[in-house]
This record gives structure tokens, C-alpha cells and sequence, in this order.
């Protein structure tokens, strides 16, 4: 829809309410987000408790914010692809695997970073 070009607040306060709706329809609709919140929910939780260093902080937040992007755009194109094809079509399998497969790559990296910043502590701690 064209929209008119002069900047205004409440356009730009709906449209983070949009985004909001998003995120409660992500954490509504799919169990995988709600775990990966709470995994992320943890991880925050022990960053804290290990007292983490700025660049690891850093790292960190950008993996969790990967895995949840990632999420998000696997949500849209499950969506777009029921949405266009209900019934069983090759390349929806081949869309909805690749969105899987992104959303995969960004948790295994999250896992490698989580295990780099976490082990050498937990092993100090033994
Ligand atoms: N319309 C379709 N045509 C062909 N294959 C499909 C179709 N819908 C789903 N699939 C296959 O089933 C898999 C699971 O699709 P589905 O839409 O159920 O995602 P999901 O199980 O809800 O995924 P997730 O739980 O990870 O969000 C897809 O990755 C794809 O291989």
C-alpha cells in the first residue's frame, strides 16, 4: 500500500505494535520459539551469574538474536507456503527444508558459541 513520505510518530508506534503481534503470535503458534526462549532465558540468566565480560556479552546476544530471526523468517515462510499451497507440492518441501536448515545453522552456532564462553568457566569452577 503507498504510504505518504512525511514521518510520523504513530505510524511508527503502530508499526512496533505490528511487531509486537508478531512476536505473541511466534511464541503463540510455534513450540520451537518457546523453547528456544527459554534456553535463551537461561543462557541470559547464567551470562549473569558468570559475571561475562562486554565482547561476551556481545557474541552472545547476537547468537540468541540469530536464532530468533532465523525463527521468525521460518514462521513467515511456513506460513506463505500453507498460505499459497495447501496441498502437497515438491517445492514447498524444498522451501520449508531450506527455511529449516537456516533455522538449524544459526542454533548450532549459538551452541558453539554458548559452549566456548560457558565450558572454560564451568571447568574453572570444577
Ligand atoms: N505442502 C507441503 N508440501 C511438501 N512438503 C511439505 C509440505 N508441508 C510440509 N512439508 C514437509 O514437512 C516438513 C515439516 O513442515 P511443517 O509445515 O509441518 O513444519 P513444522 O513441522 O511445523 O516445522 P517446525 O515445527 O520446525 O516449525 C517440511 O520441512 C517439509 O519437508
Amino acid at each position: 500500500m503507498m504510504k505518504s513520505q512525511q514521518f510520523s510518530l504513530t505510524d511508527r508506534l503502530k508499526s512496533f505494535r505490528h511487531a509486537c503481534n508478531g512476536l505473541r503470535l511466534l511464541l503463540k503458534e510455534e513450540h520451537n520459539a518457546r523453547i528456544h526462549l527459554f534456553i535463551a532465558i537461561s543462557v541470559l540468566v547464567a551470562g549473569y551469574i558468570f559475571n561475562l565480560s562486554t565482547s561476551e556479552w556481545m557474541i552472545l546476544v547476537l547468537a540468541i538474536g540469530g536464532v530468533i530471526t532465523t525463527e521468525i523468517m521460518n514462521t513467515v515462510l511456513e506460513n506463505i507456503s500453507d498460505f499459497i499451497s495447501p496441498e502437497k507440492h515438491a517445492t514447498i518441501k524444498k522451501i520449508k527444508d531450506l527455511a529449516a536448515a537456516g533455522v538449524l545453522i544459526s542454533s548450532i552456532t549459538a551452541m558453539v558459541v554458548g559452549m566456548l564462553i560457558f565450558l572454560p568457566k564451568f571447568i574453572e569452577l570444577c
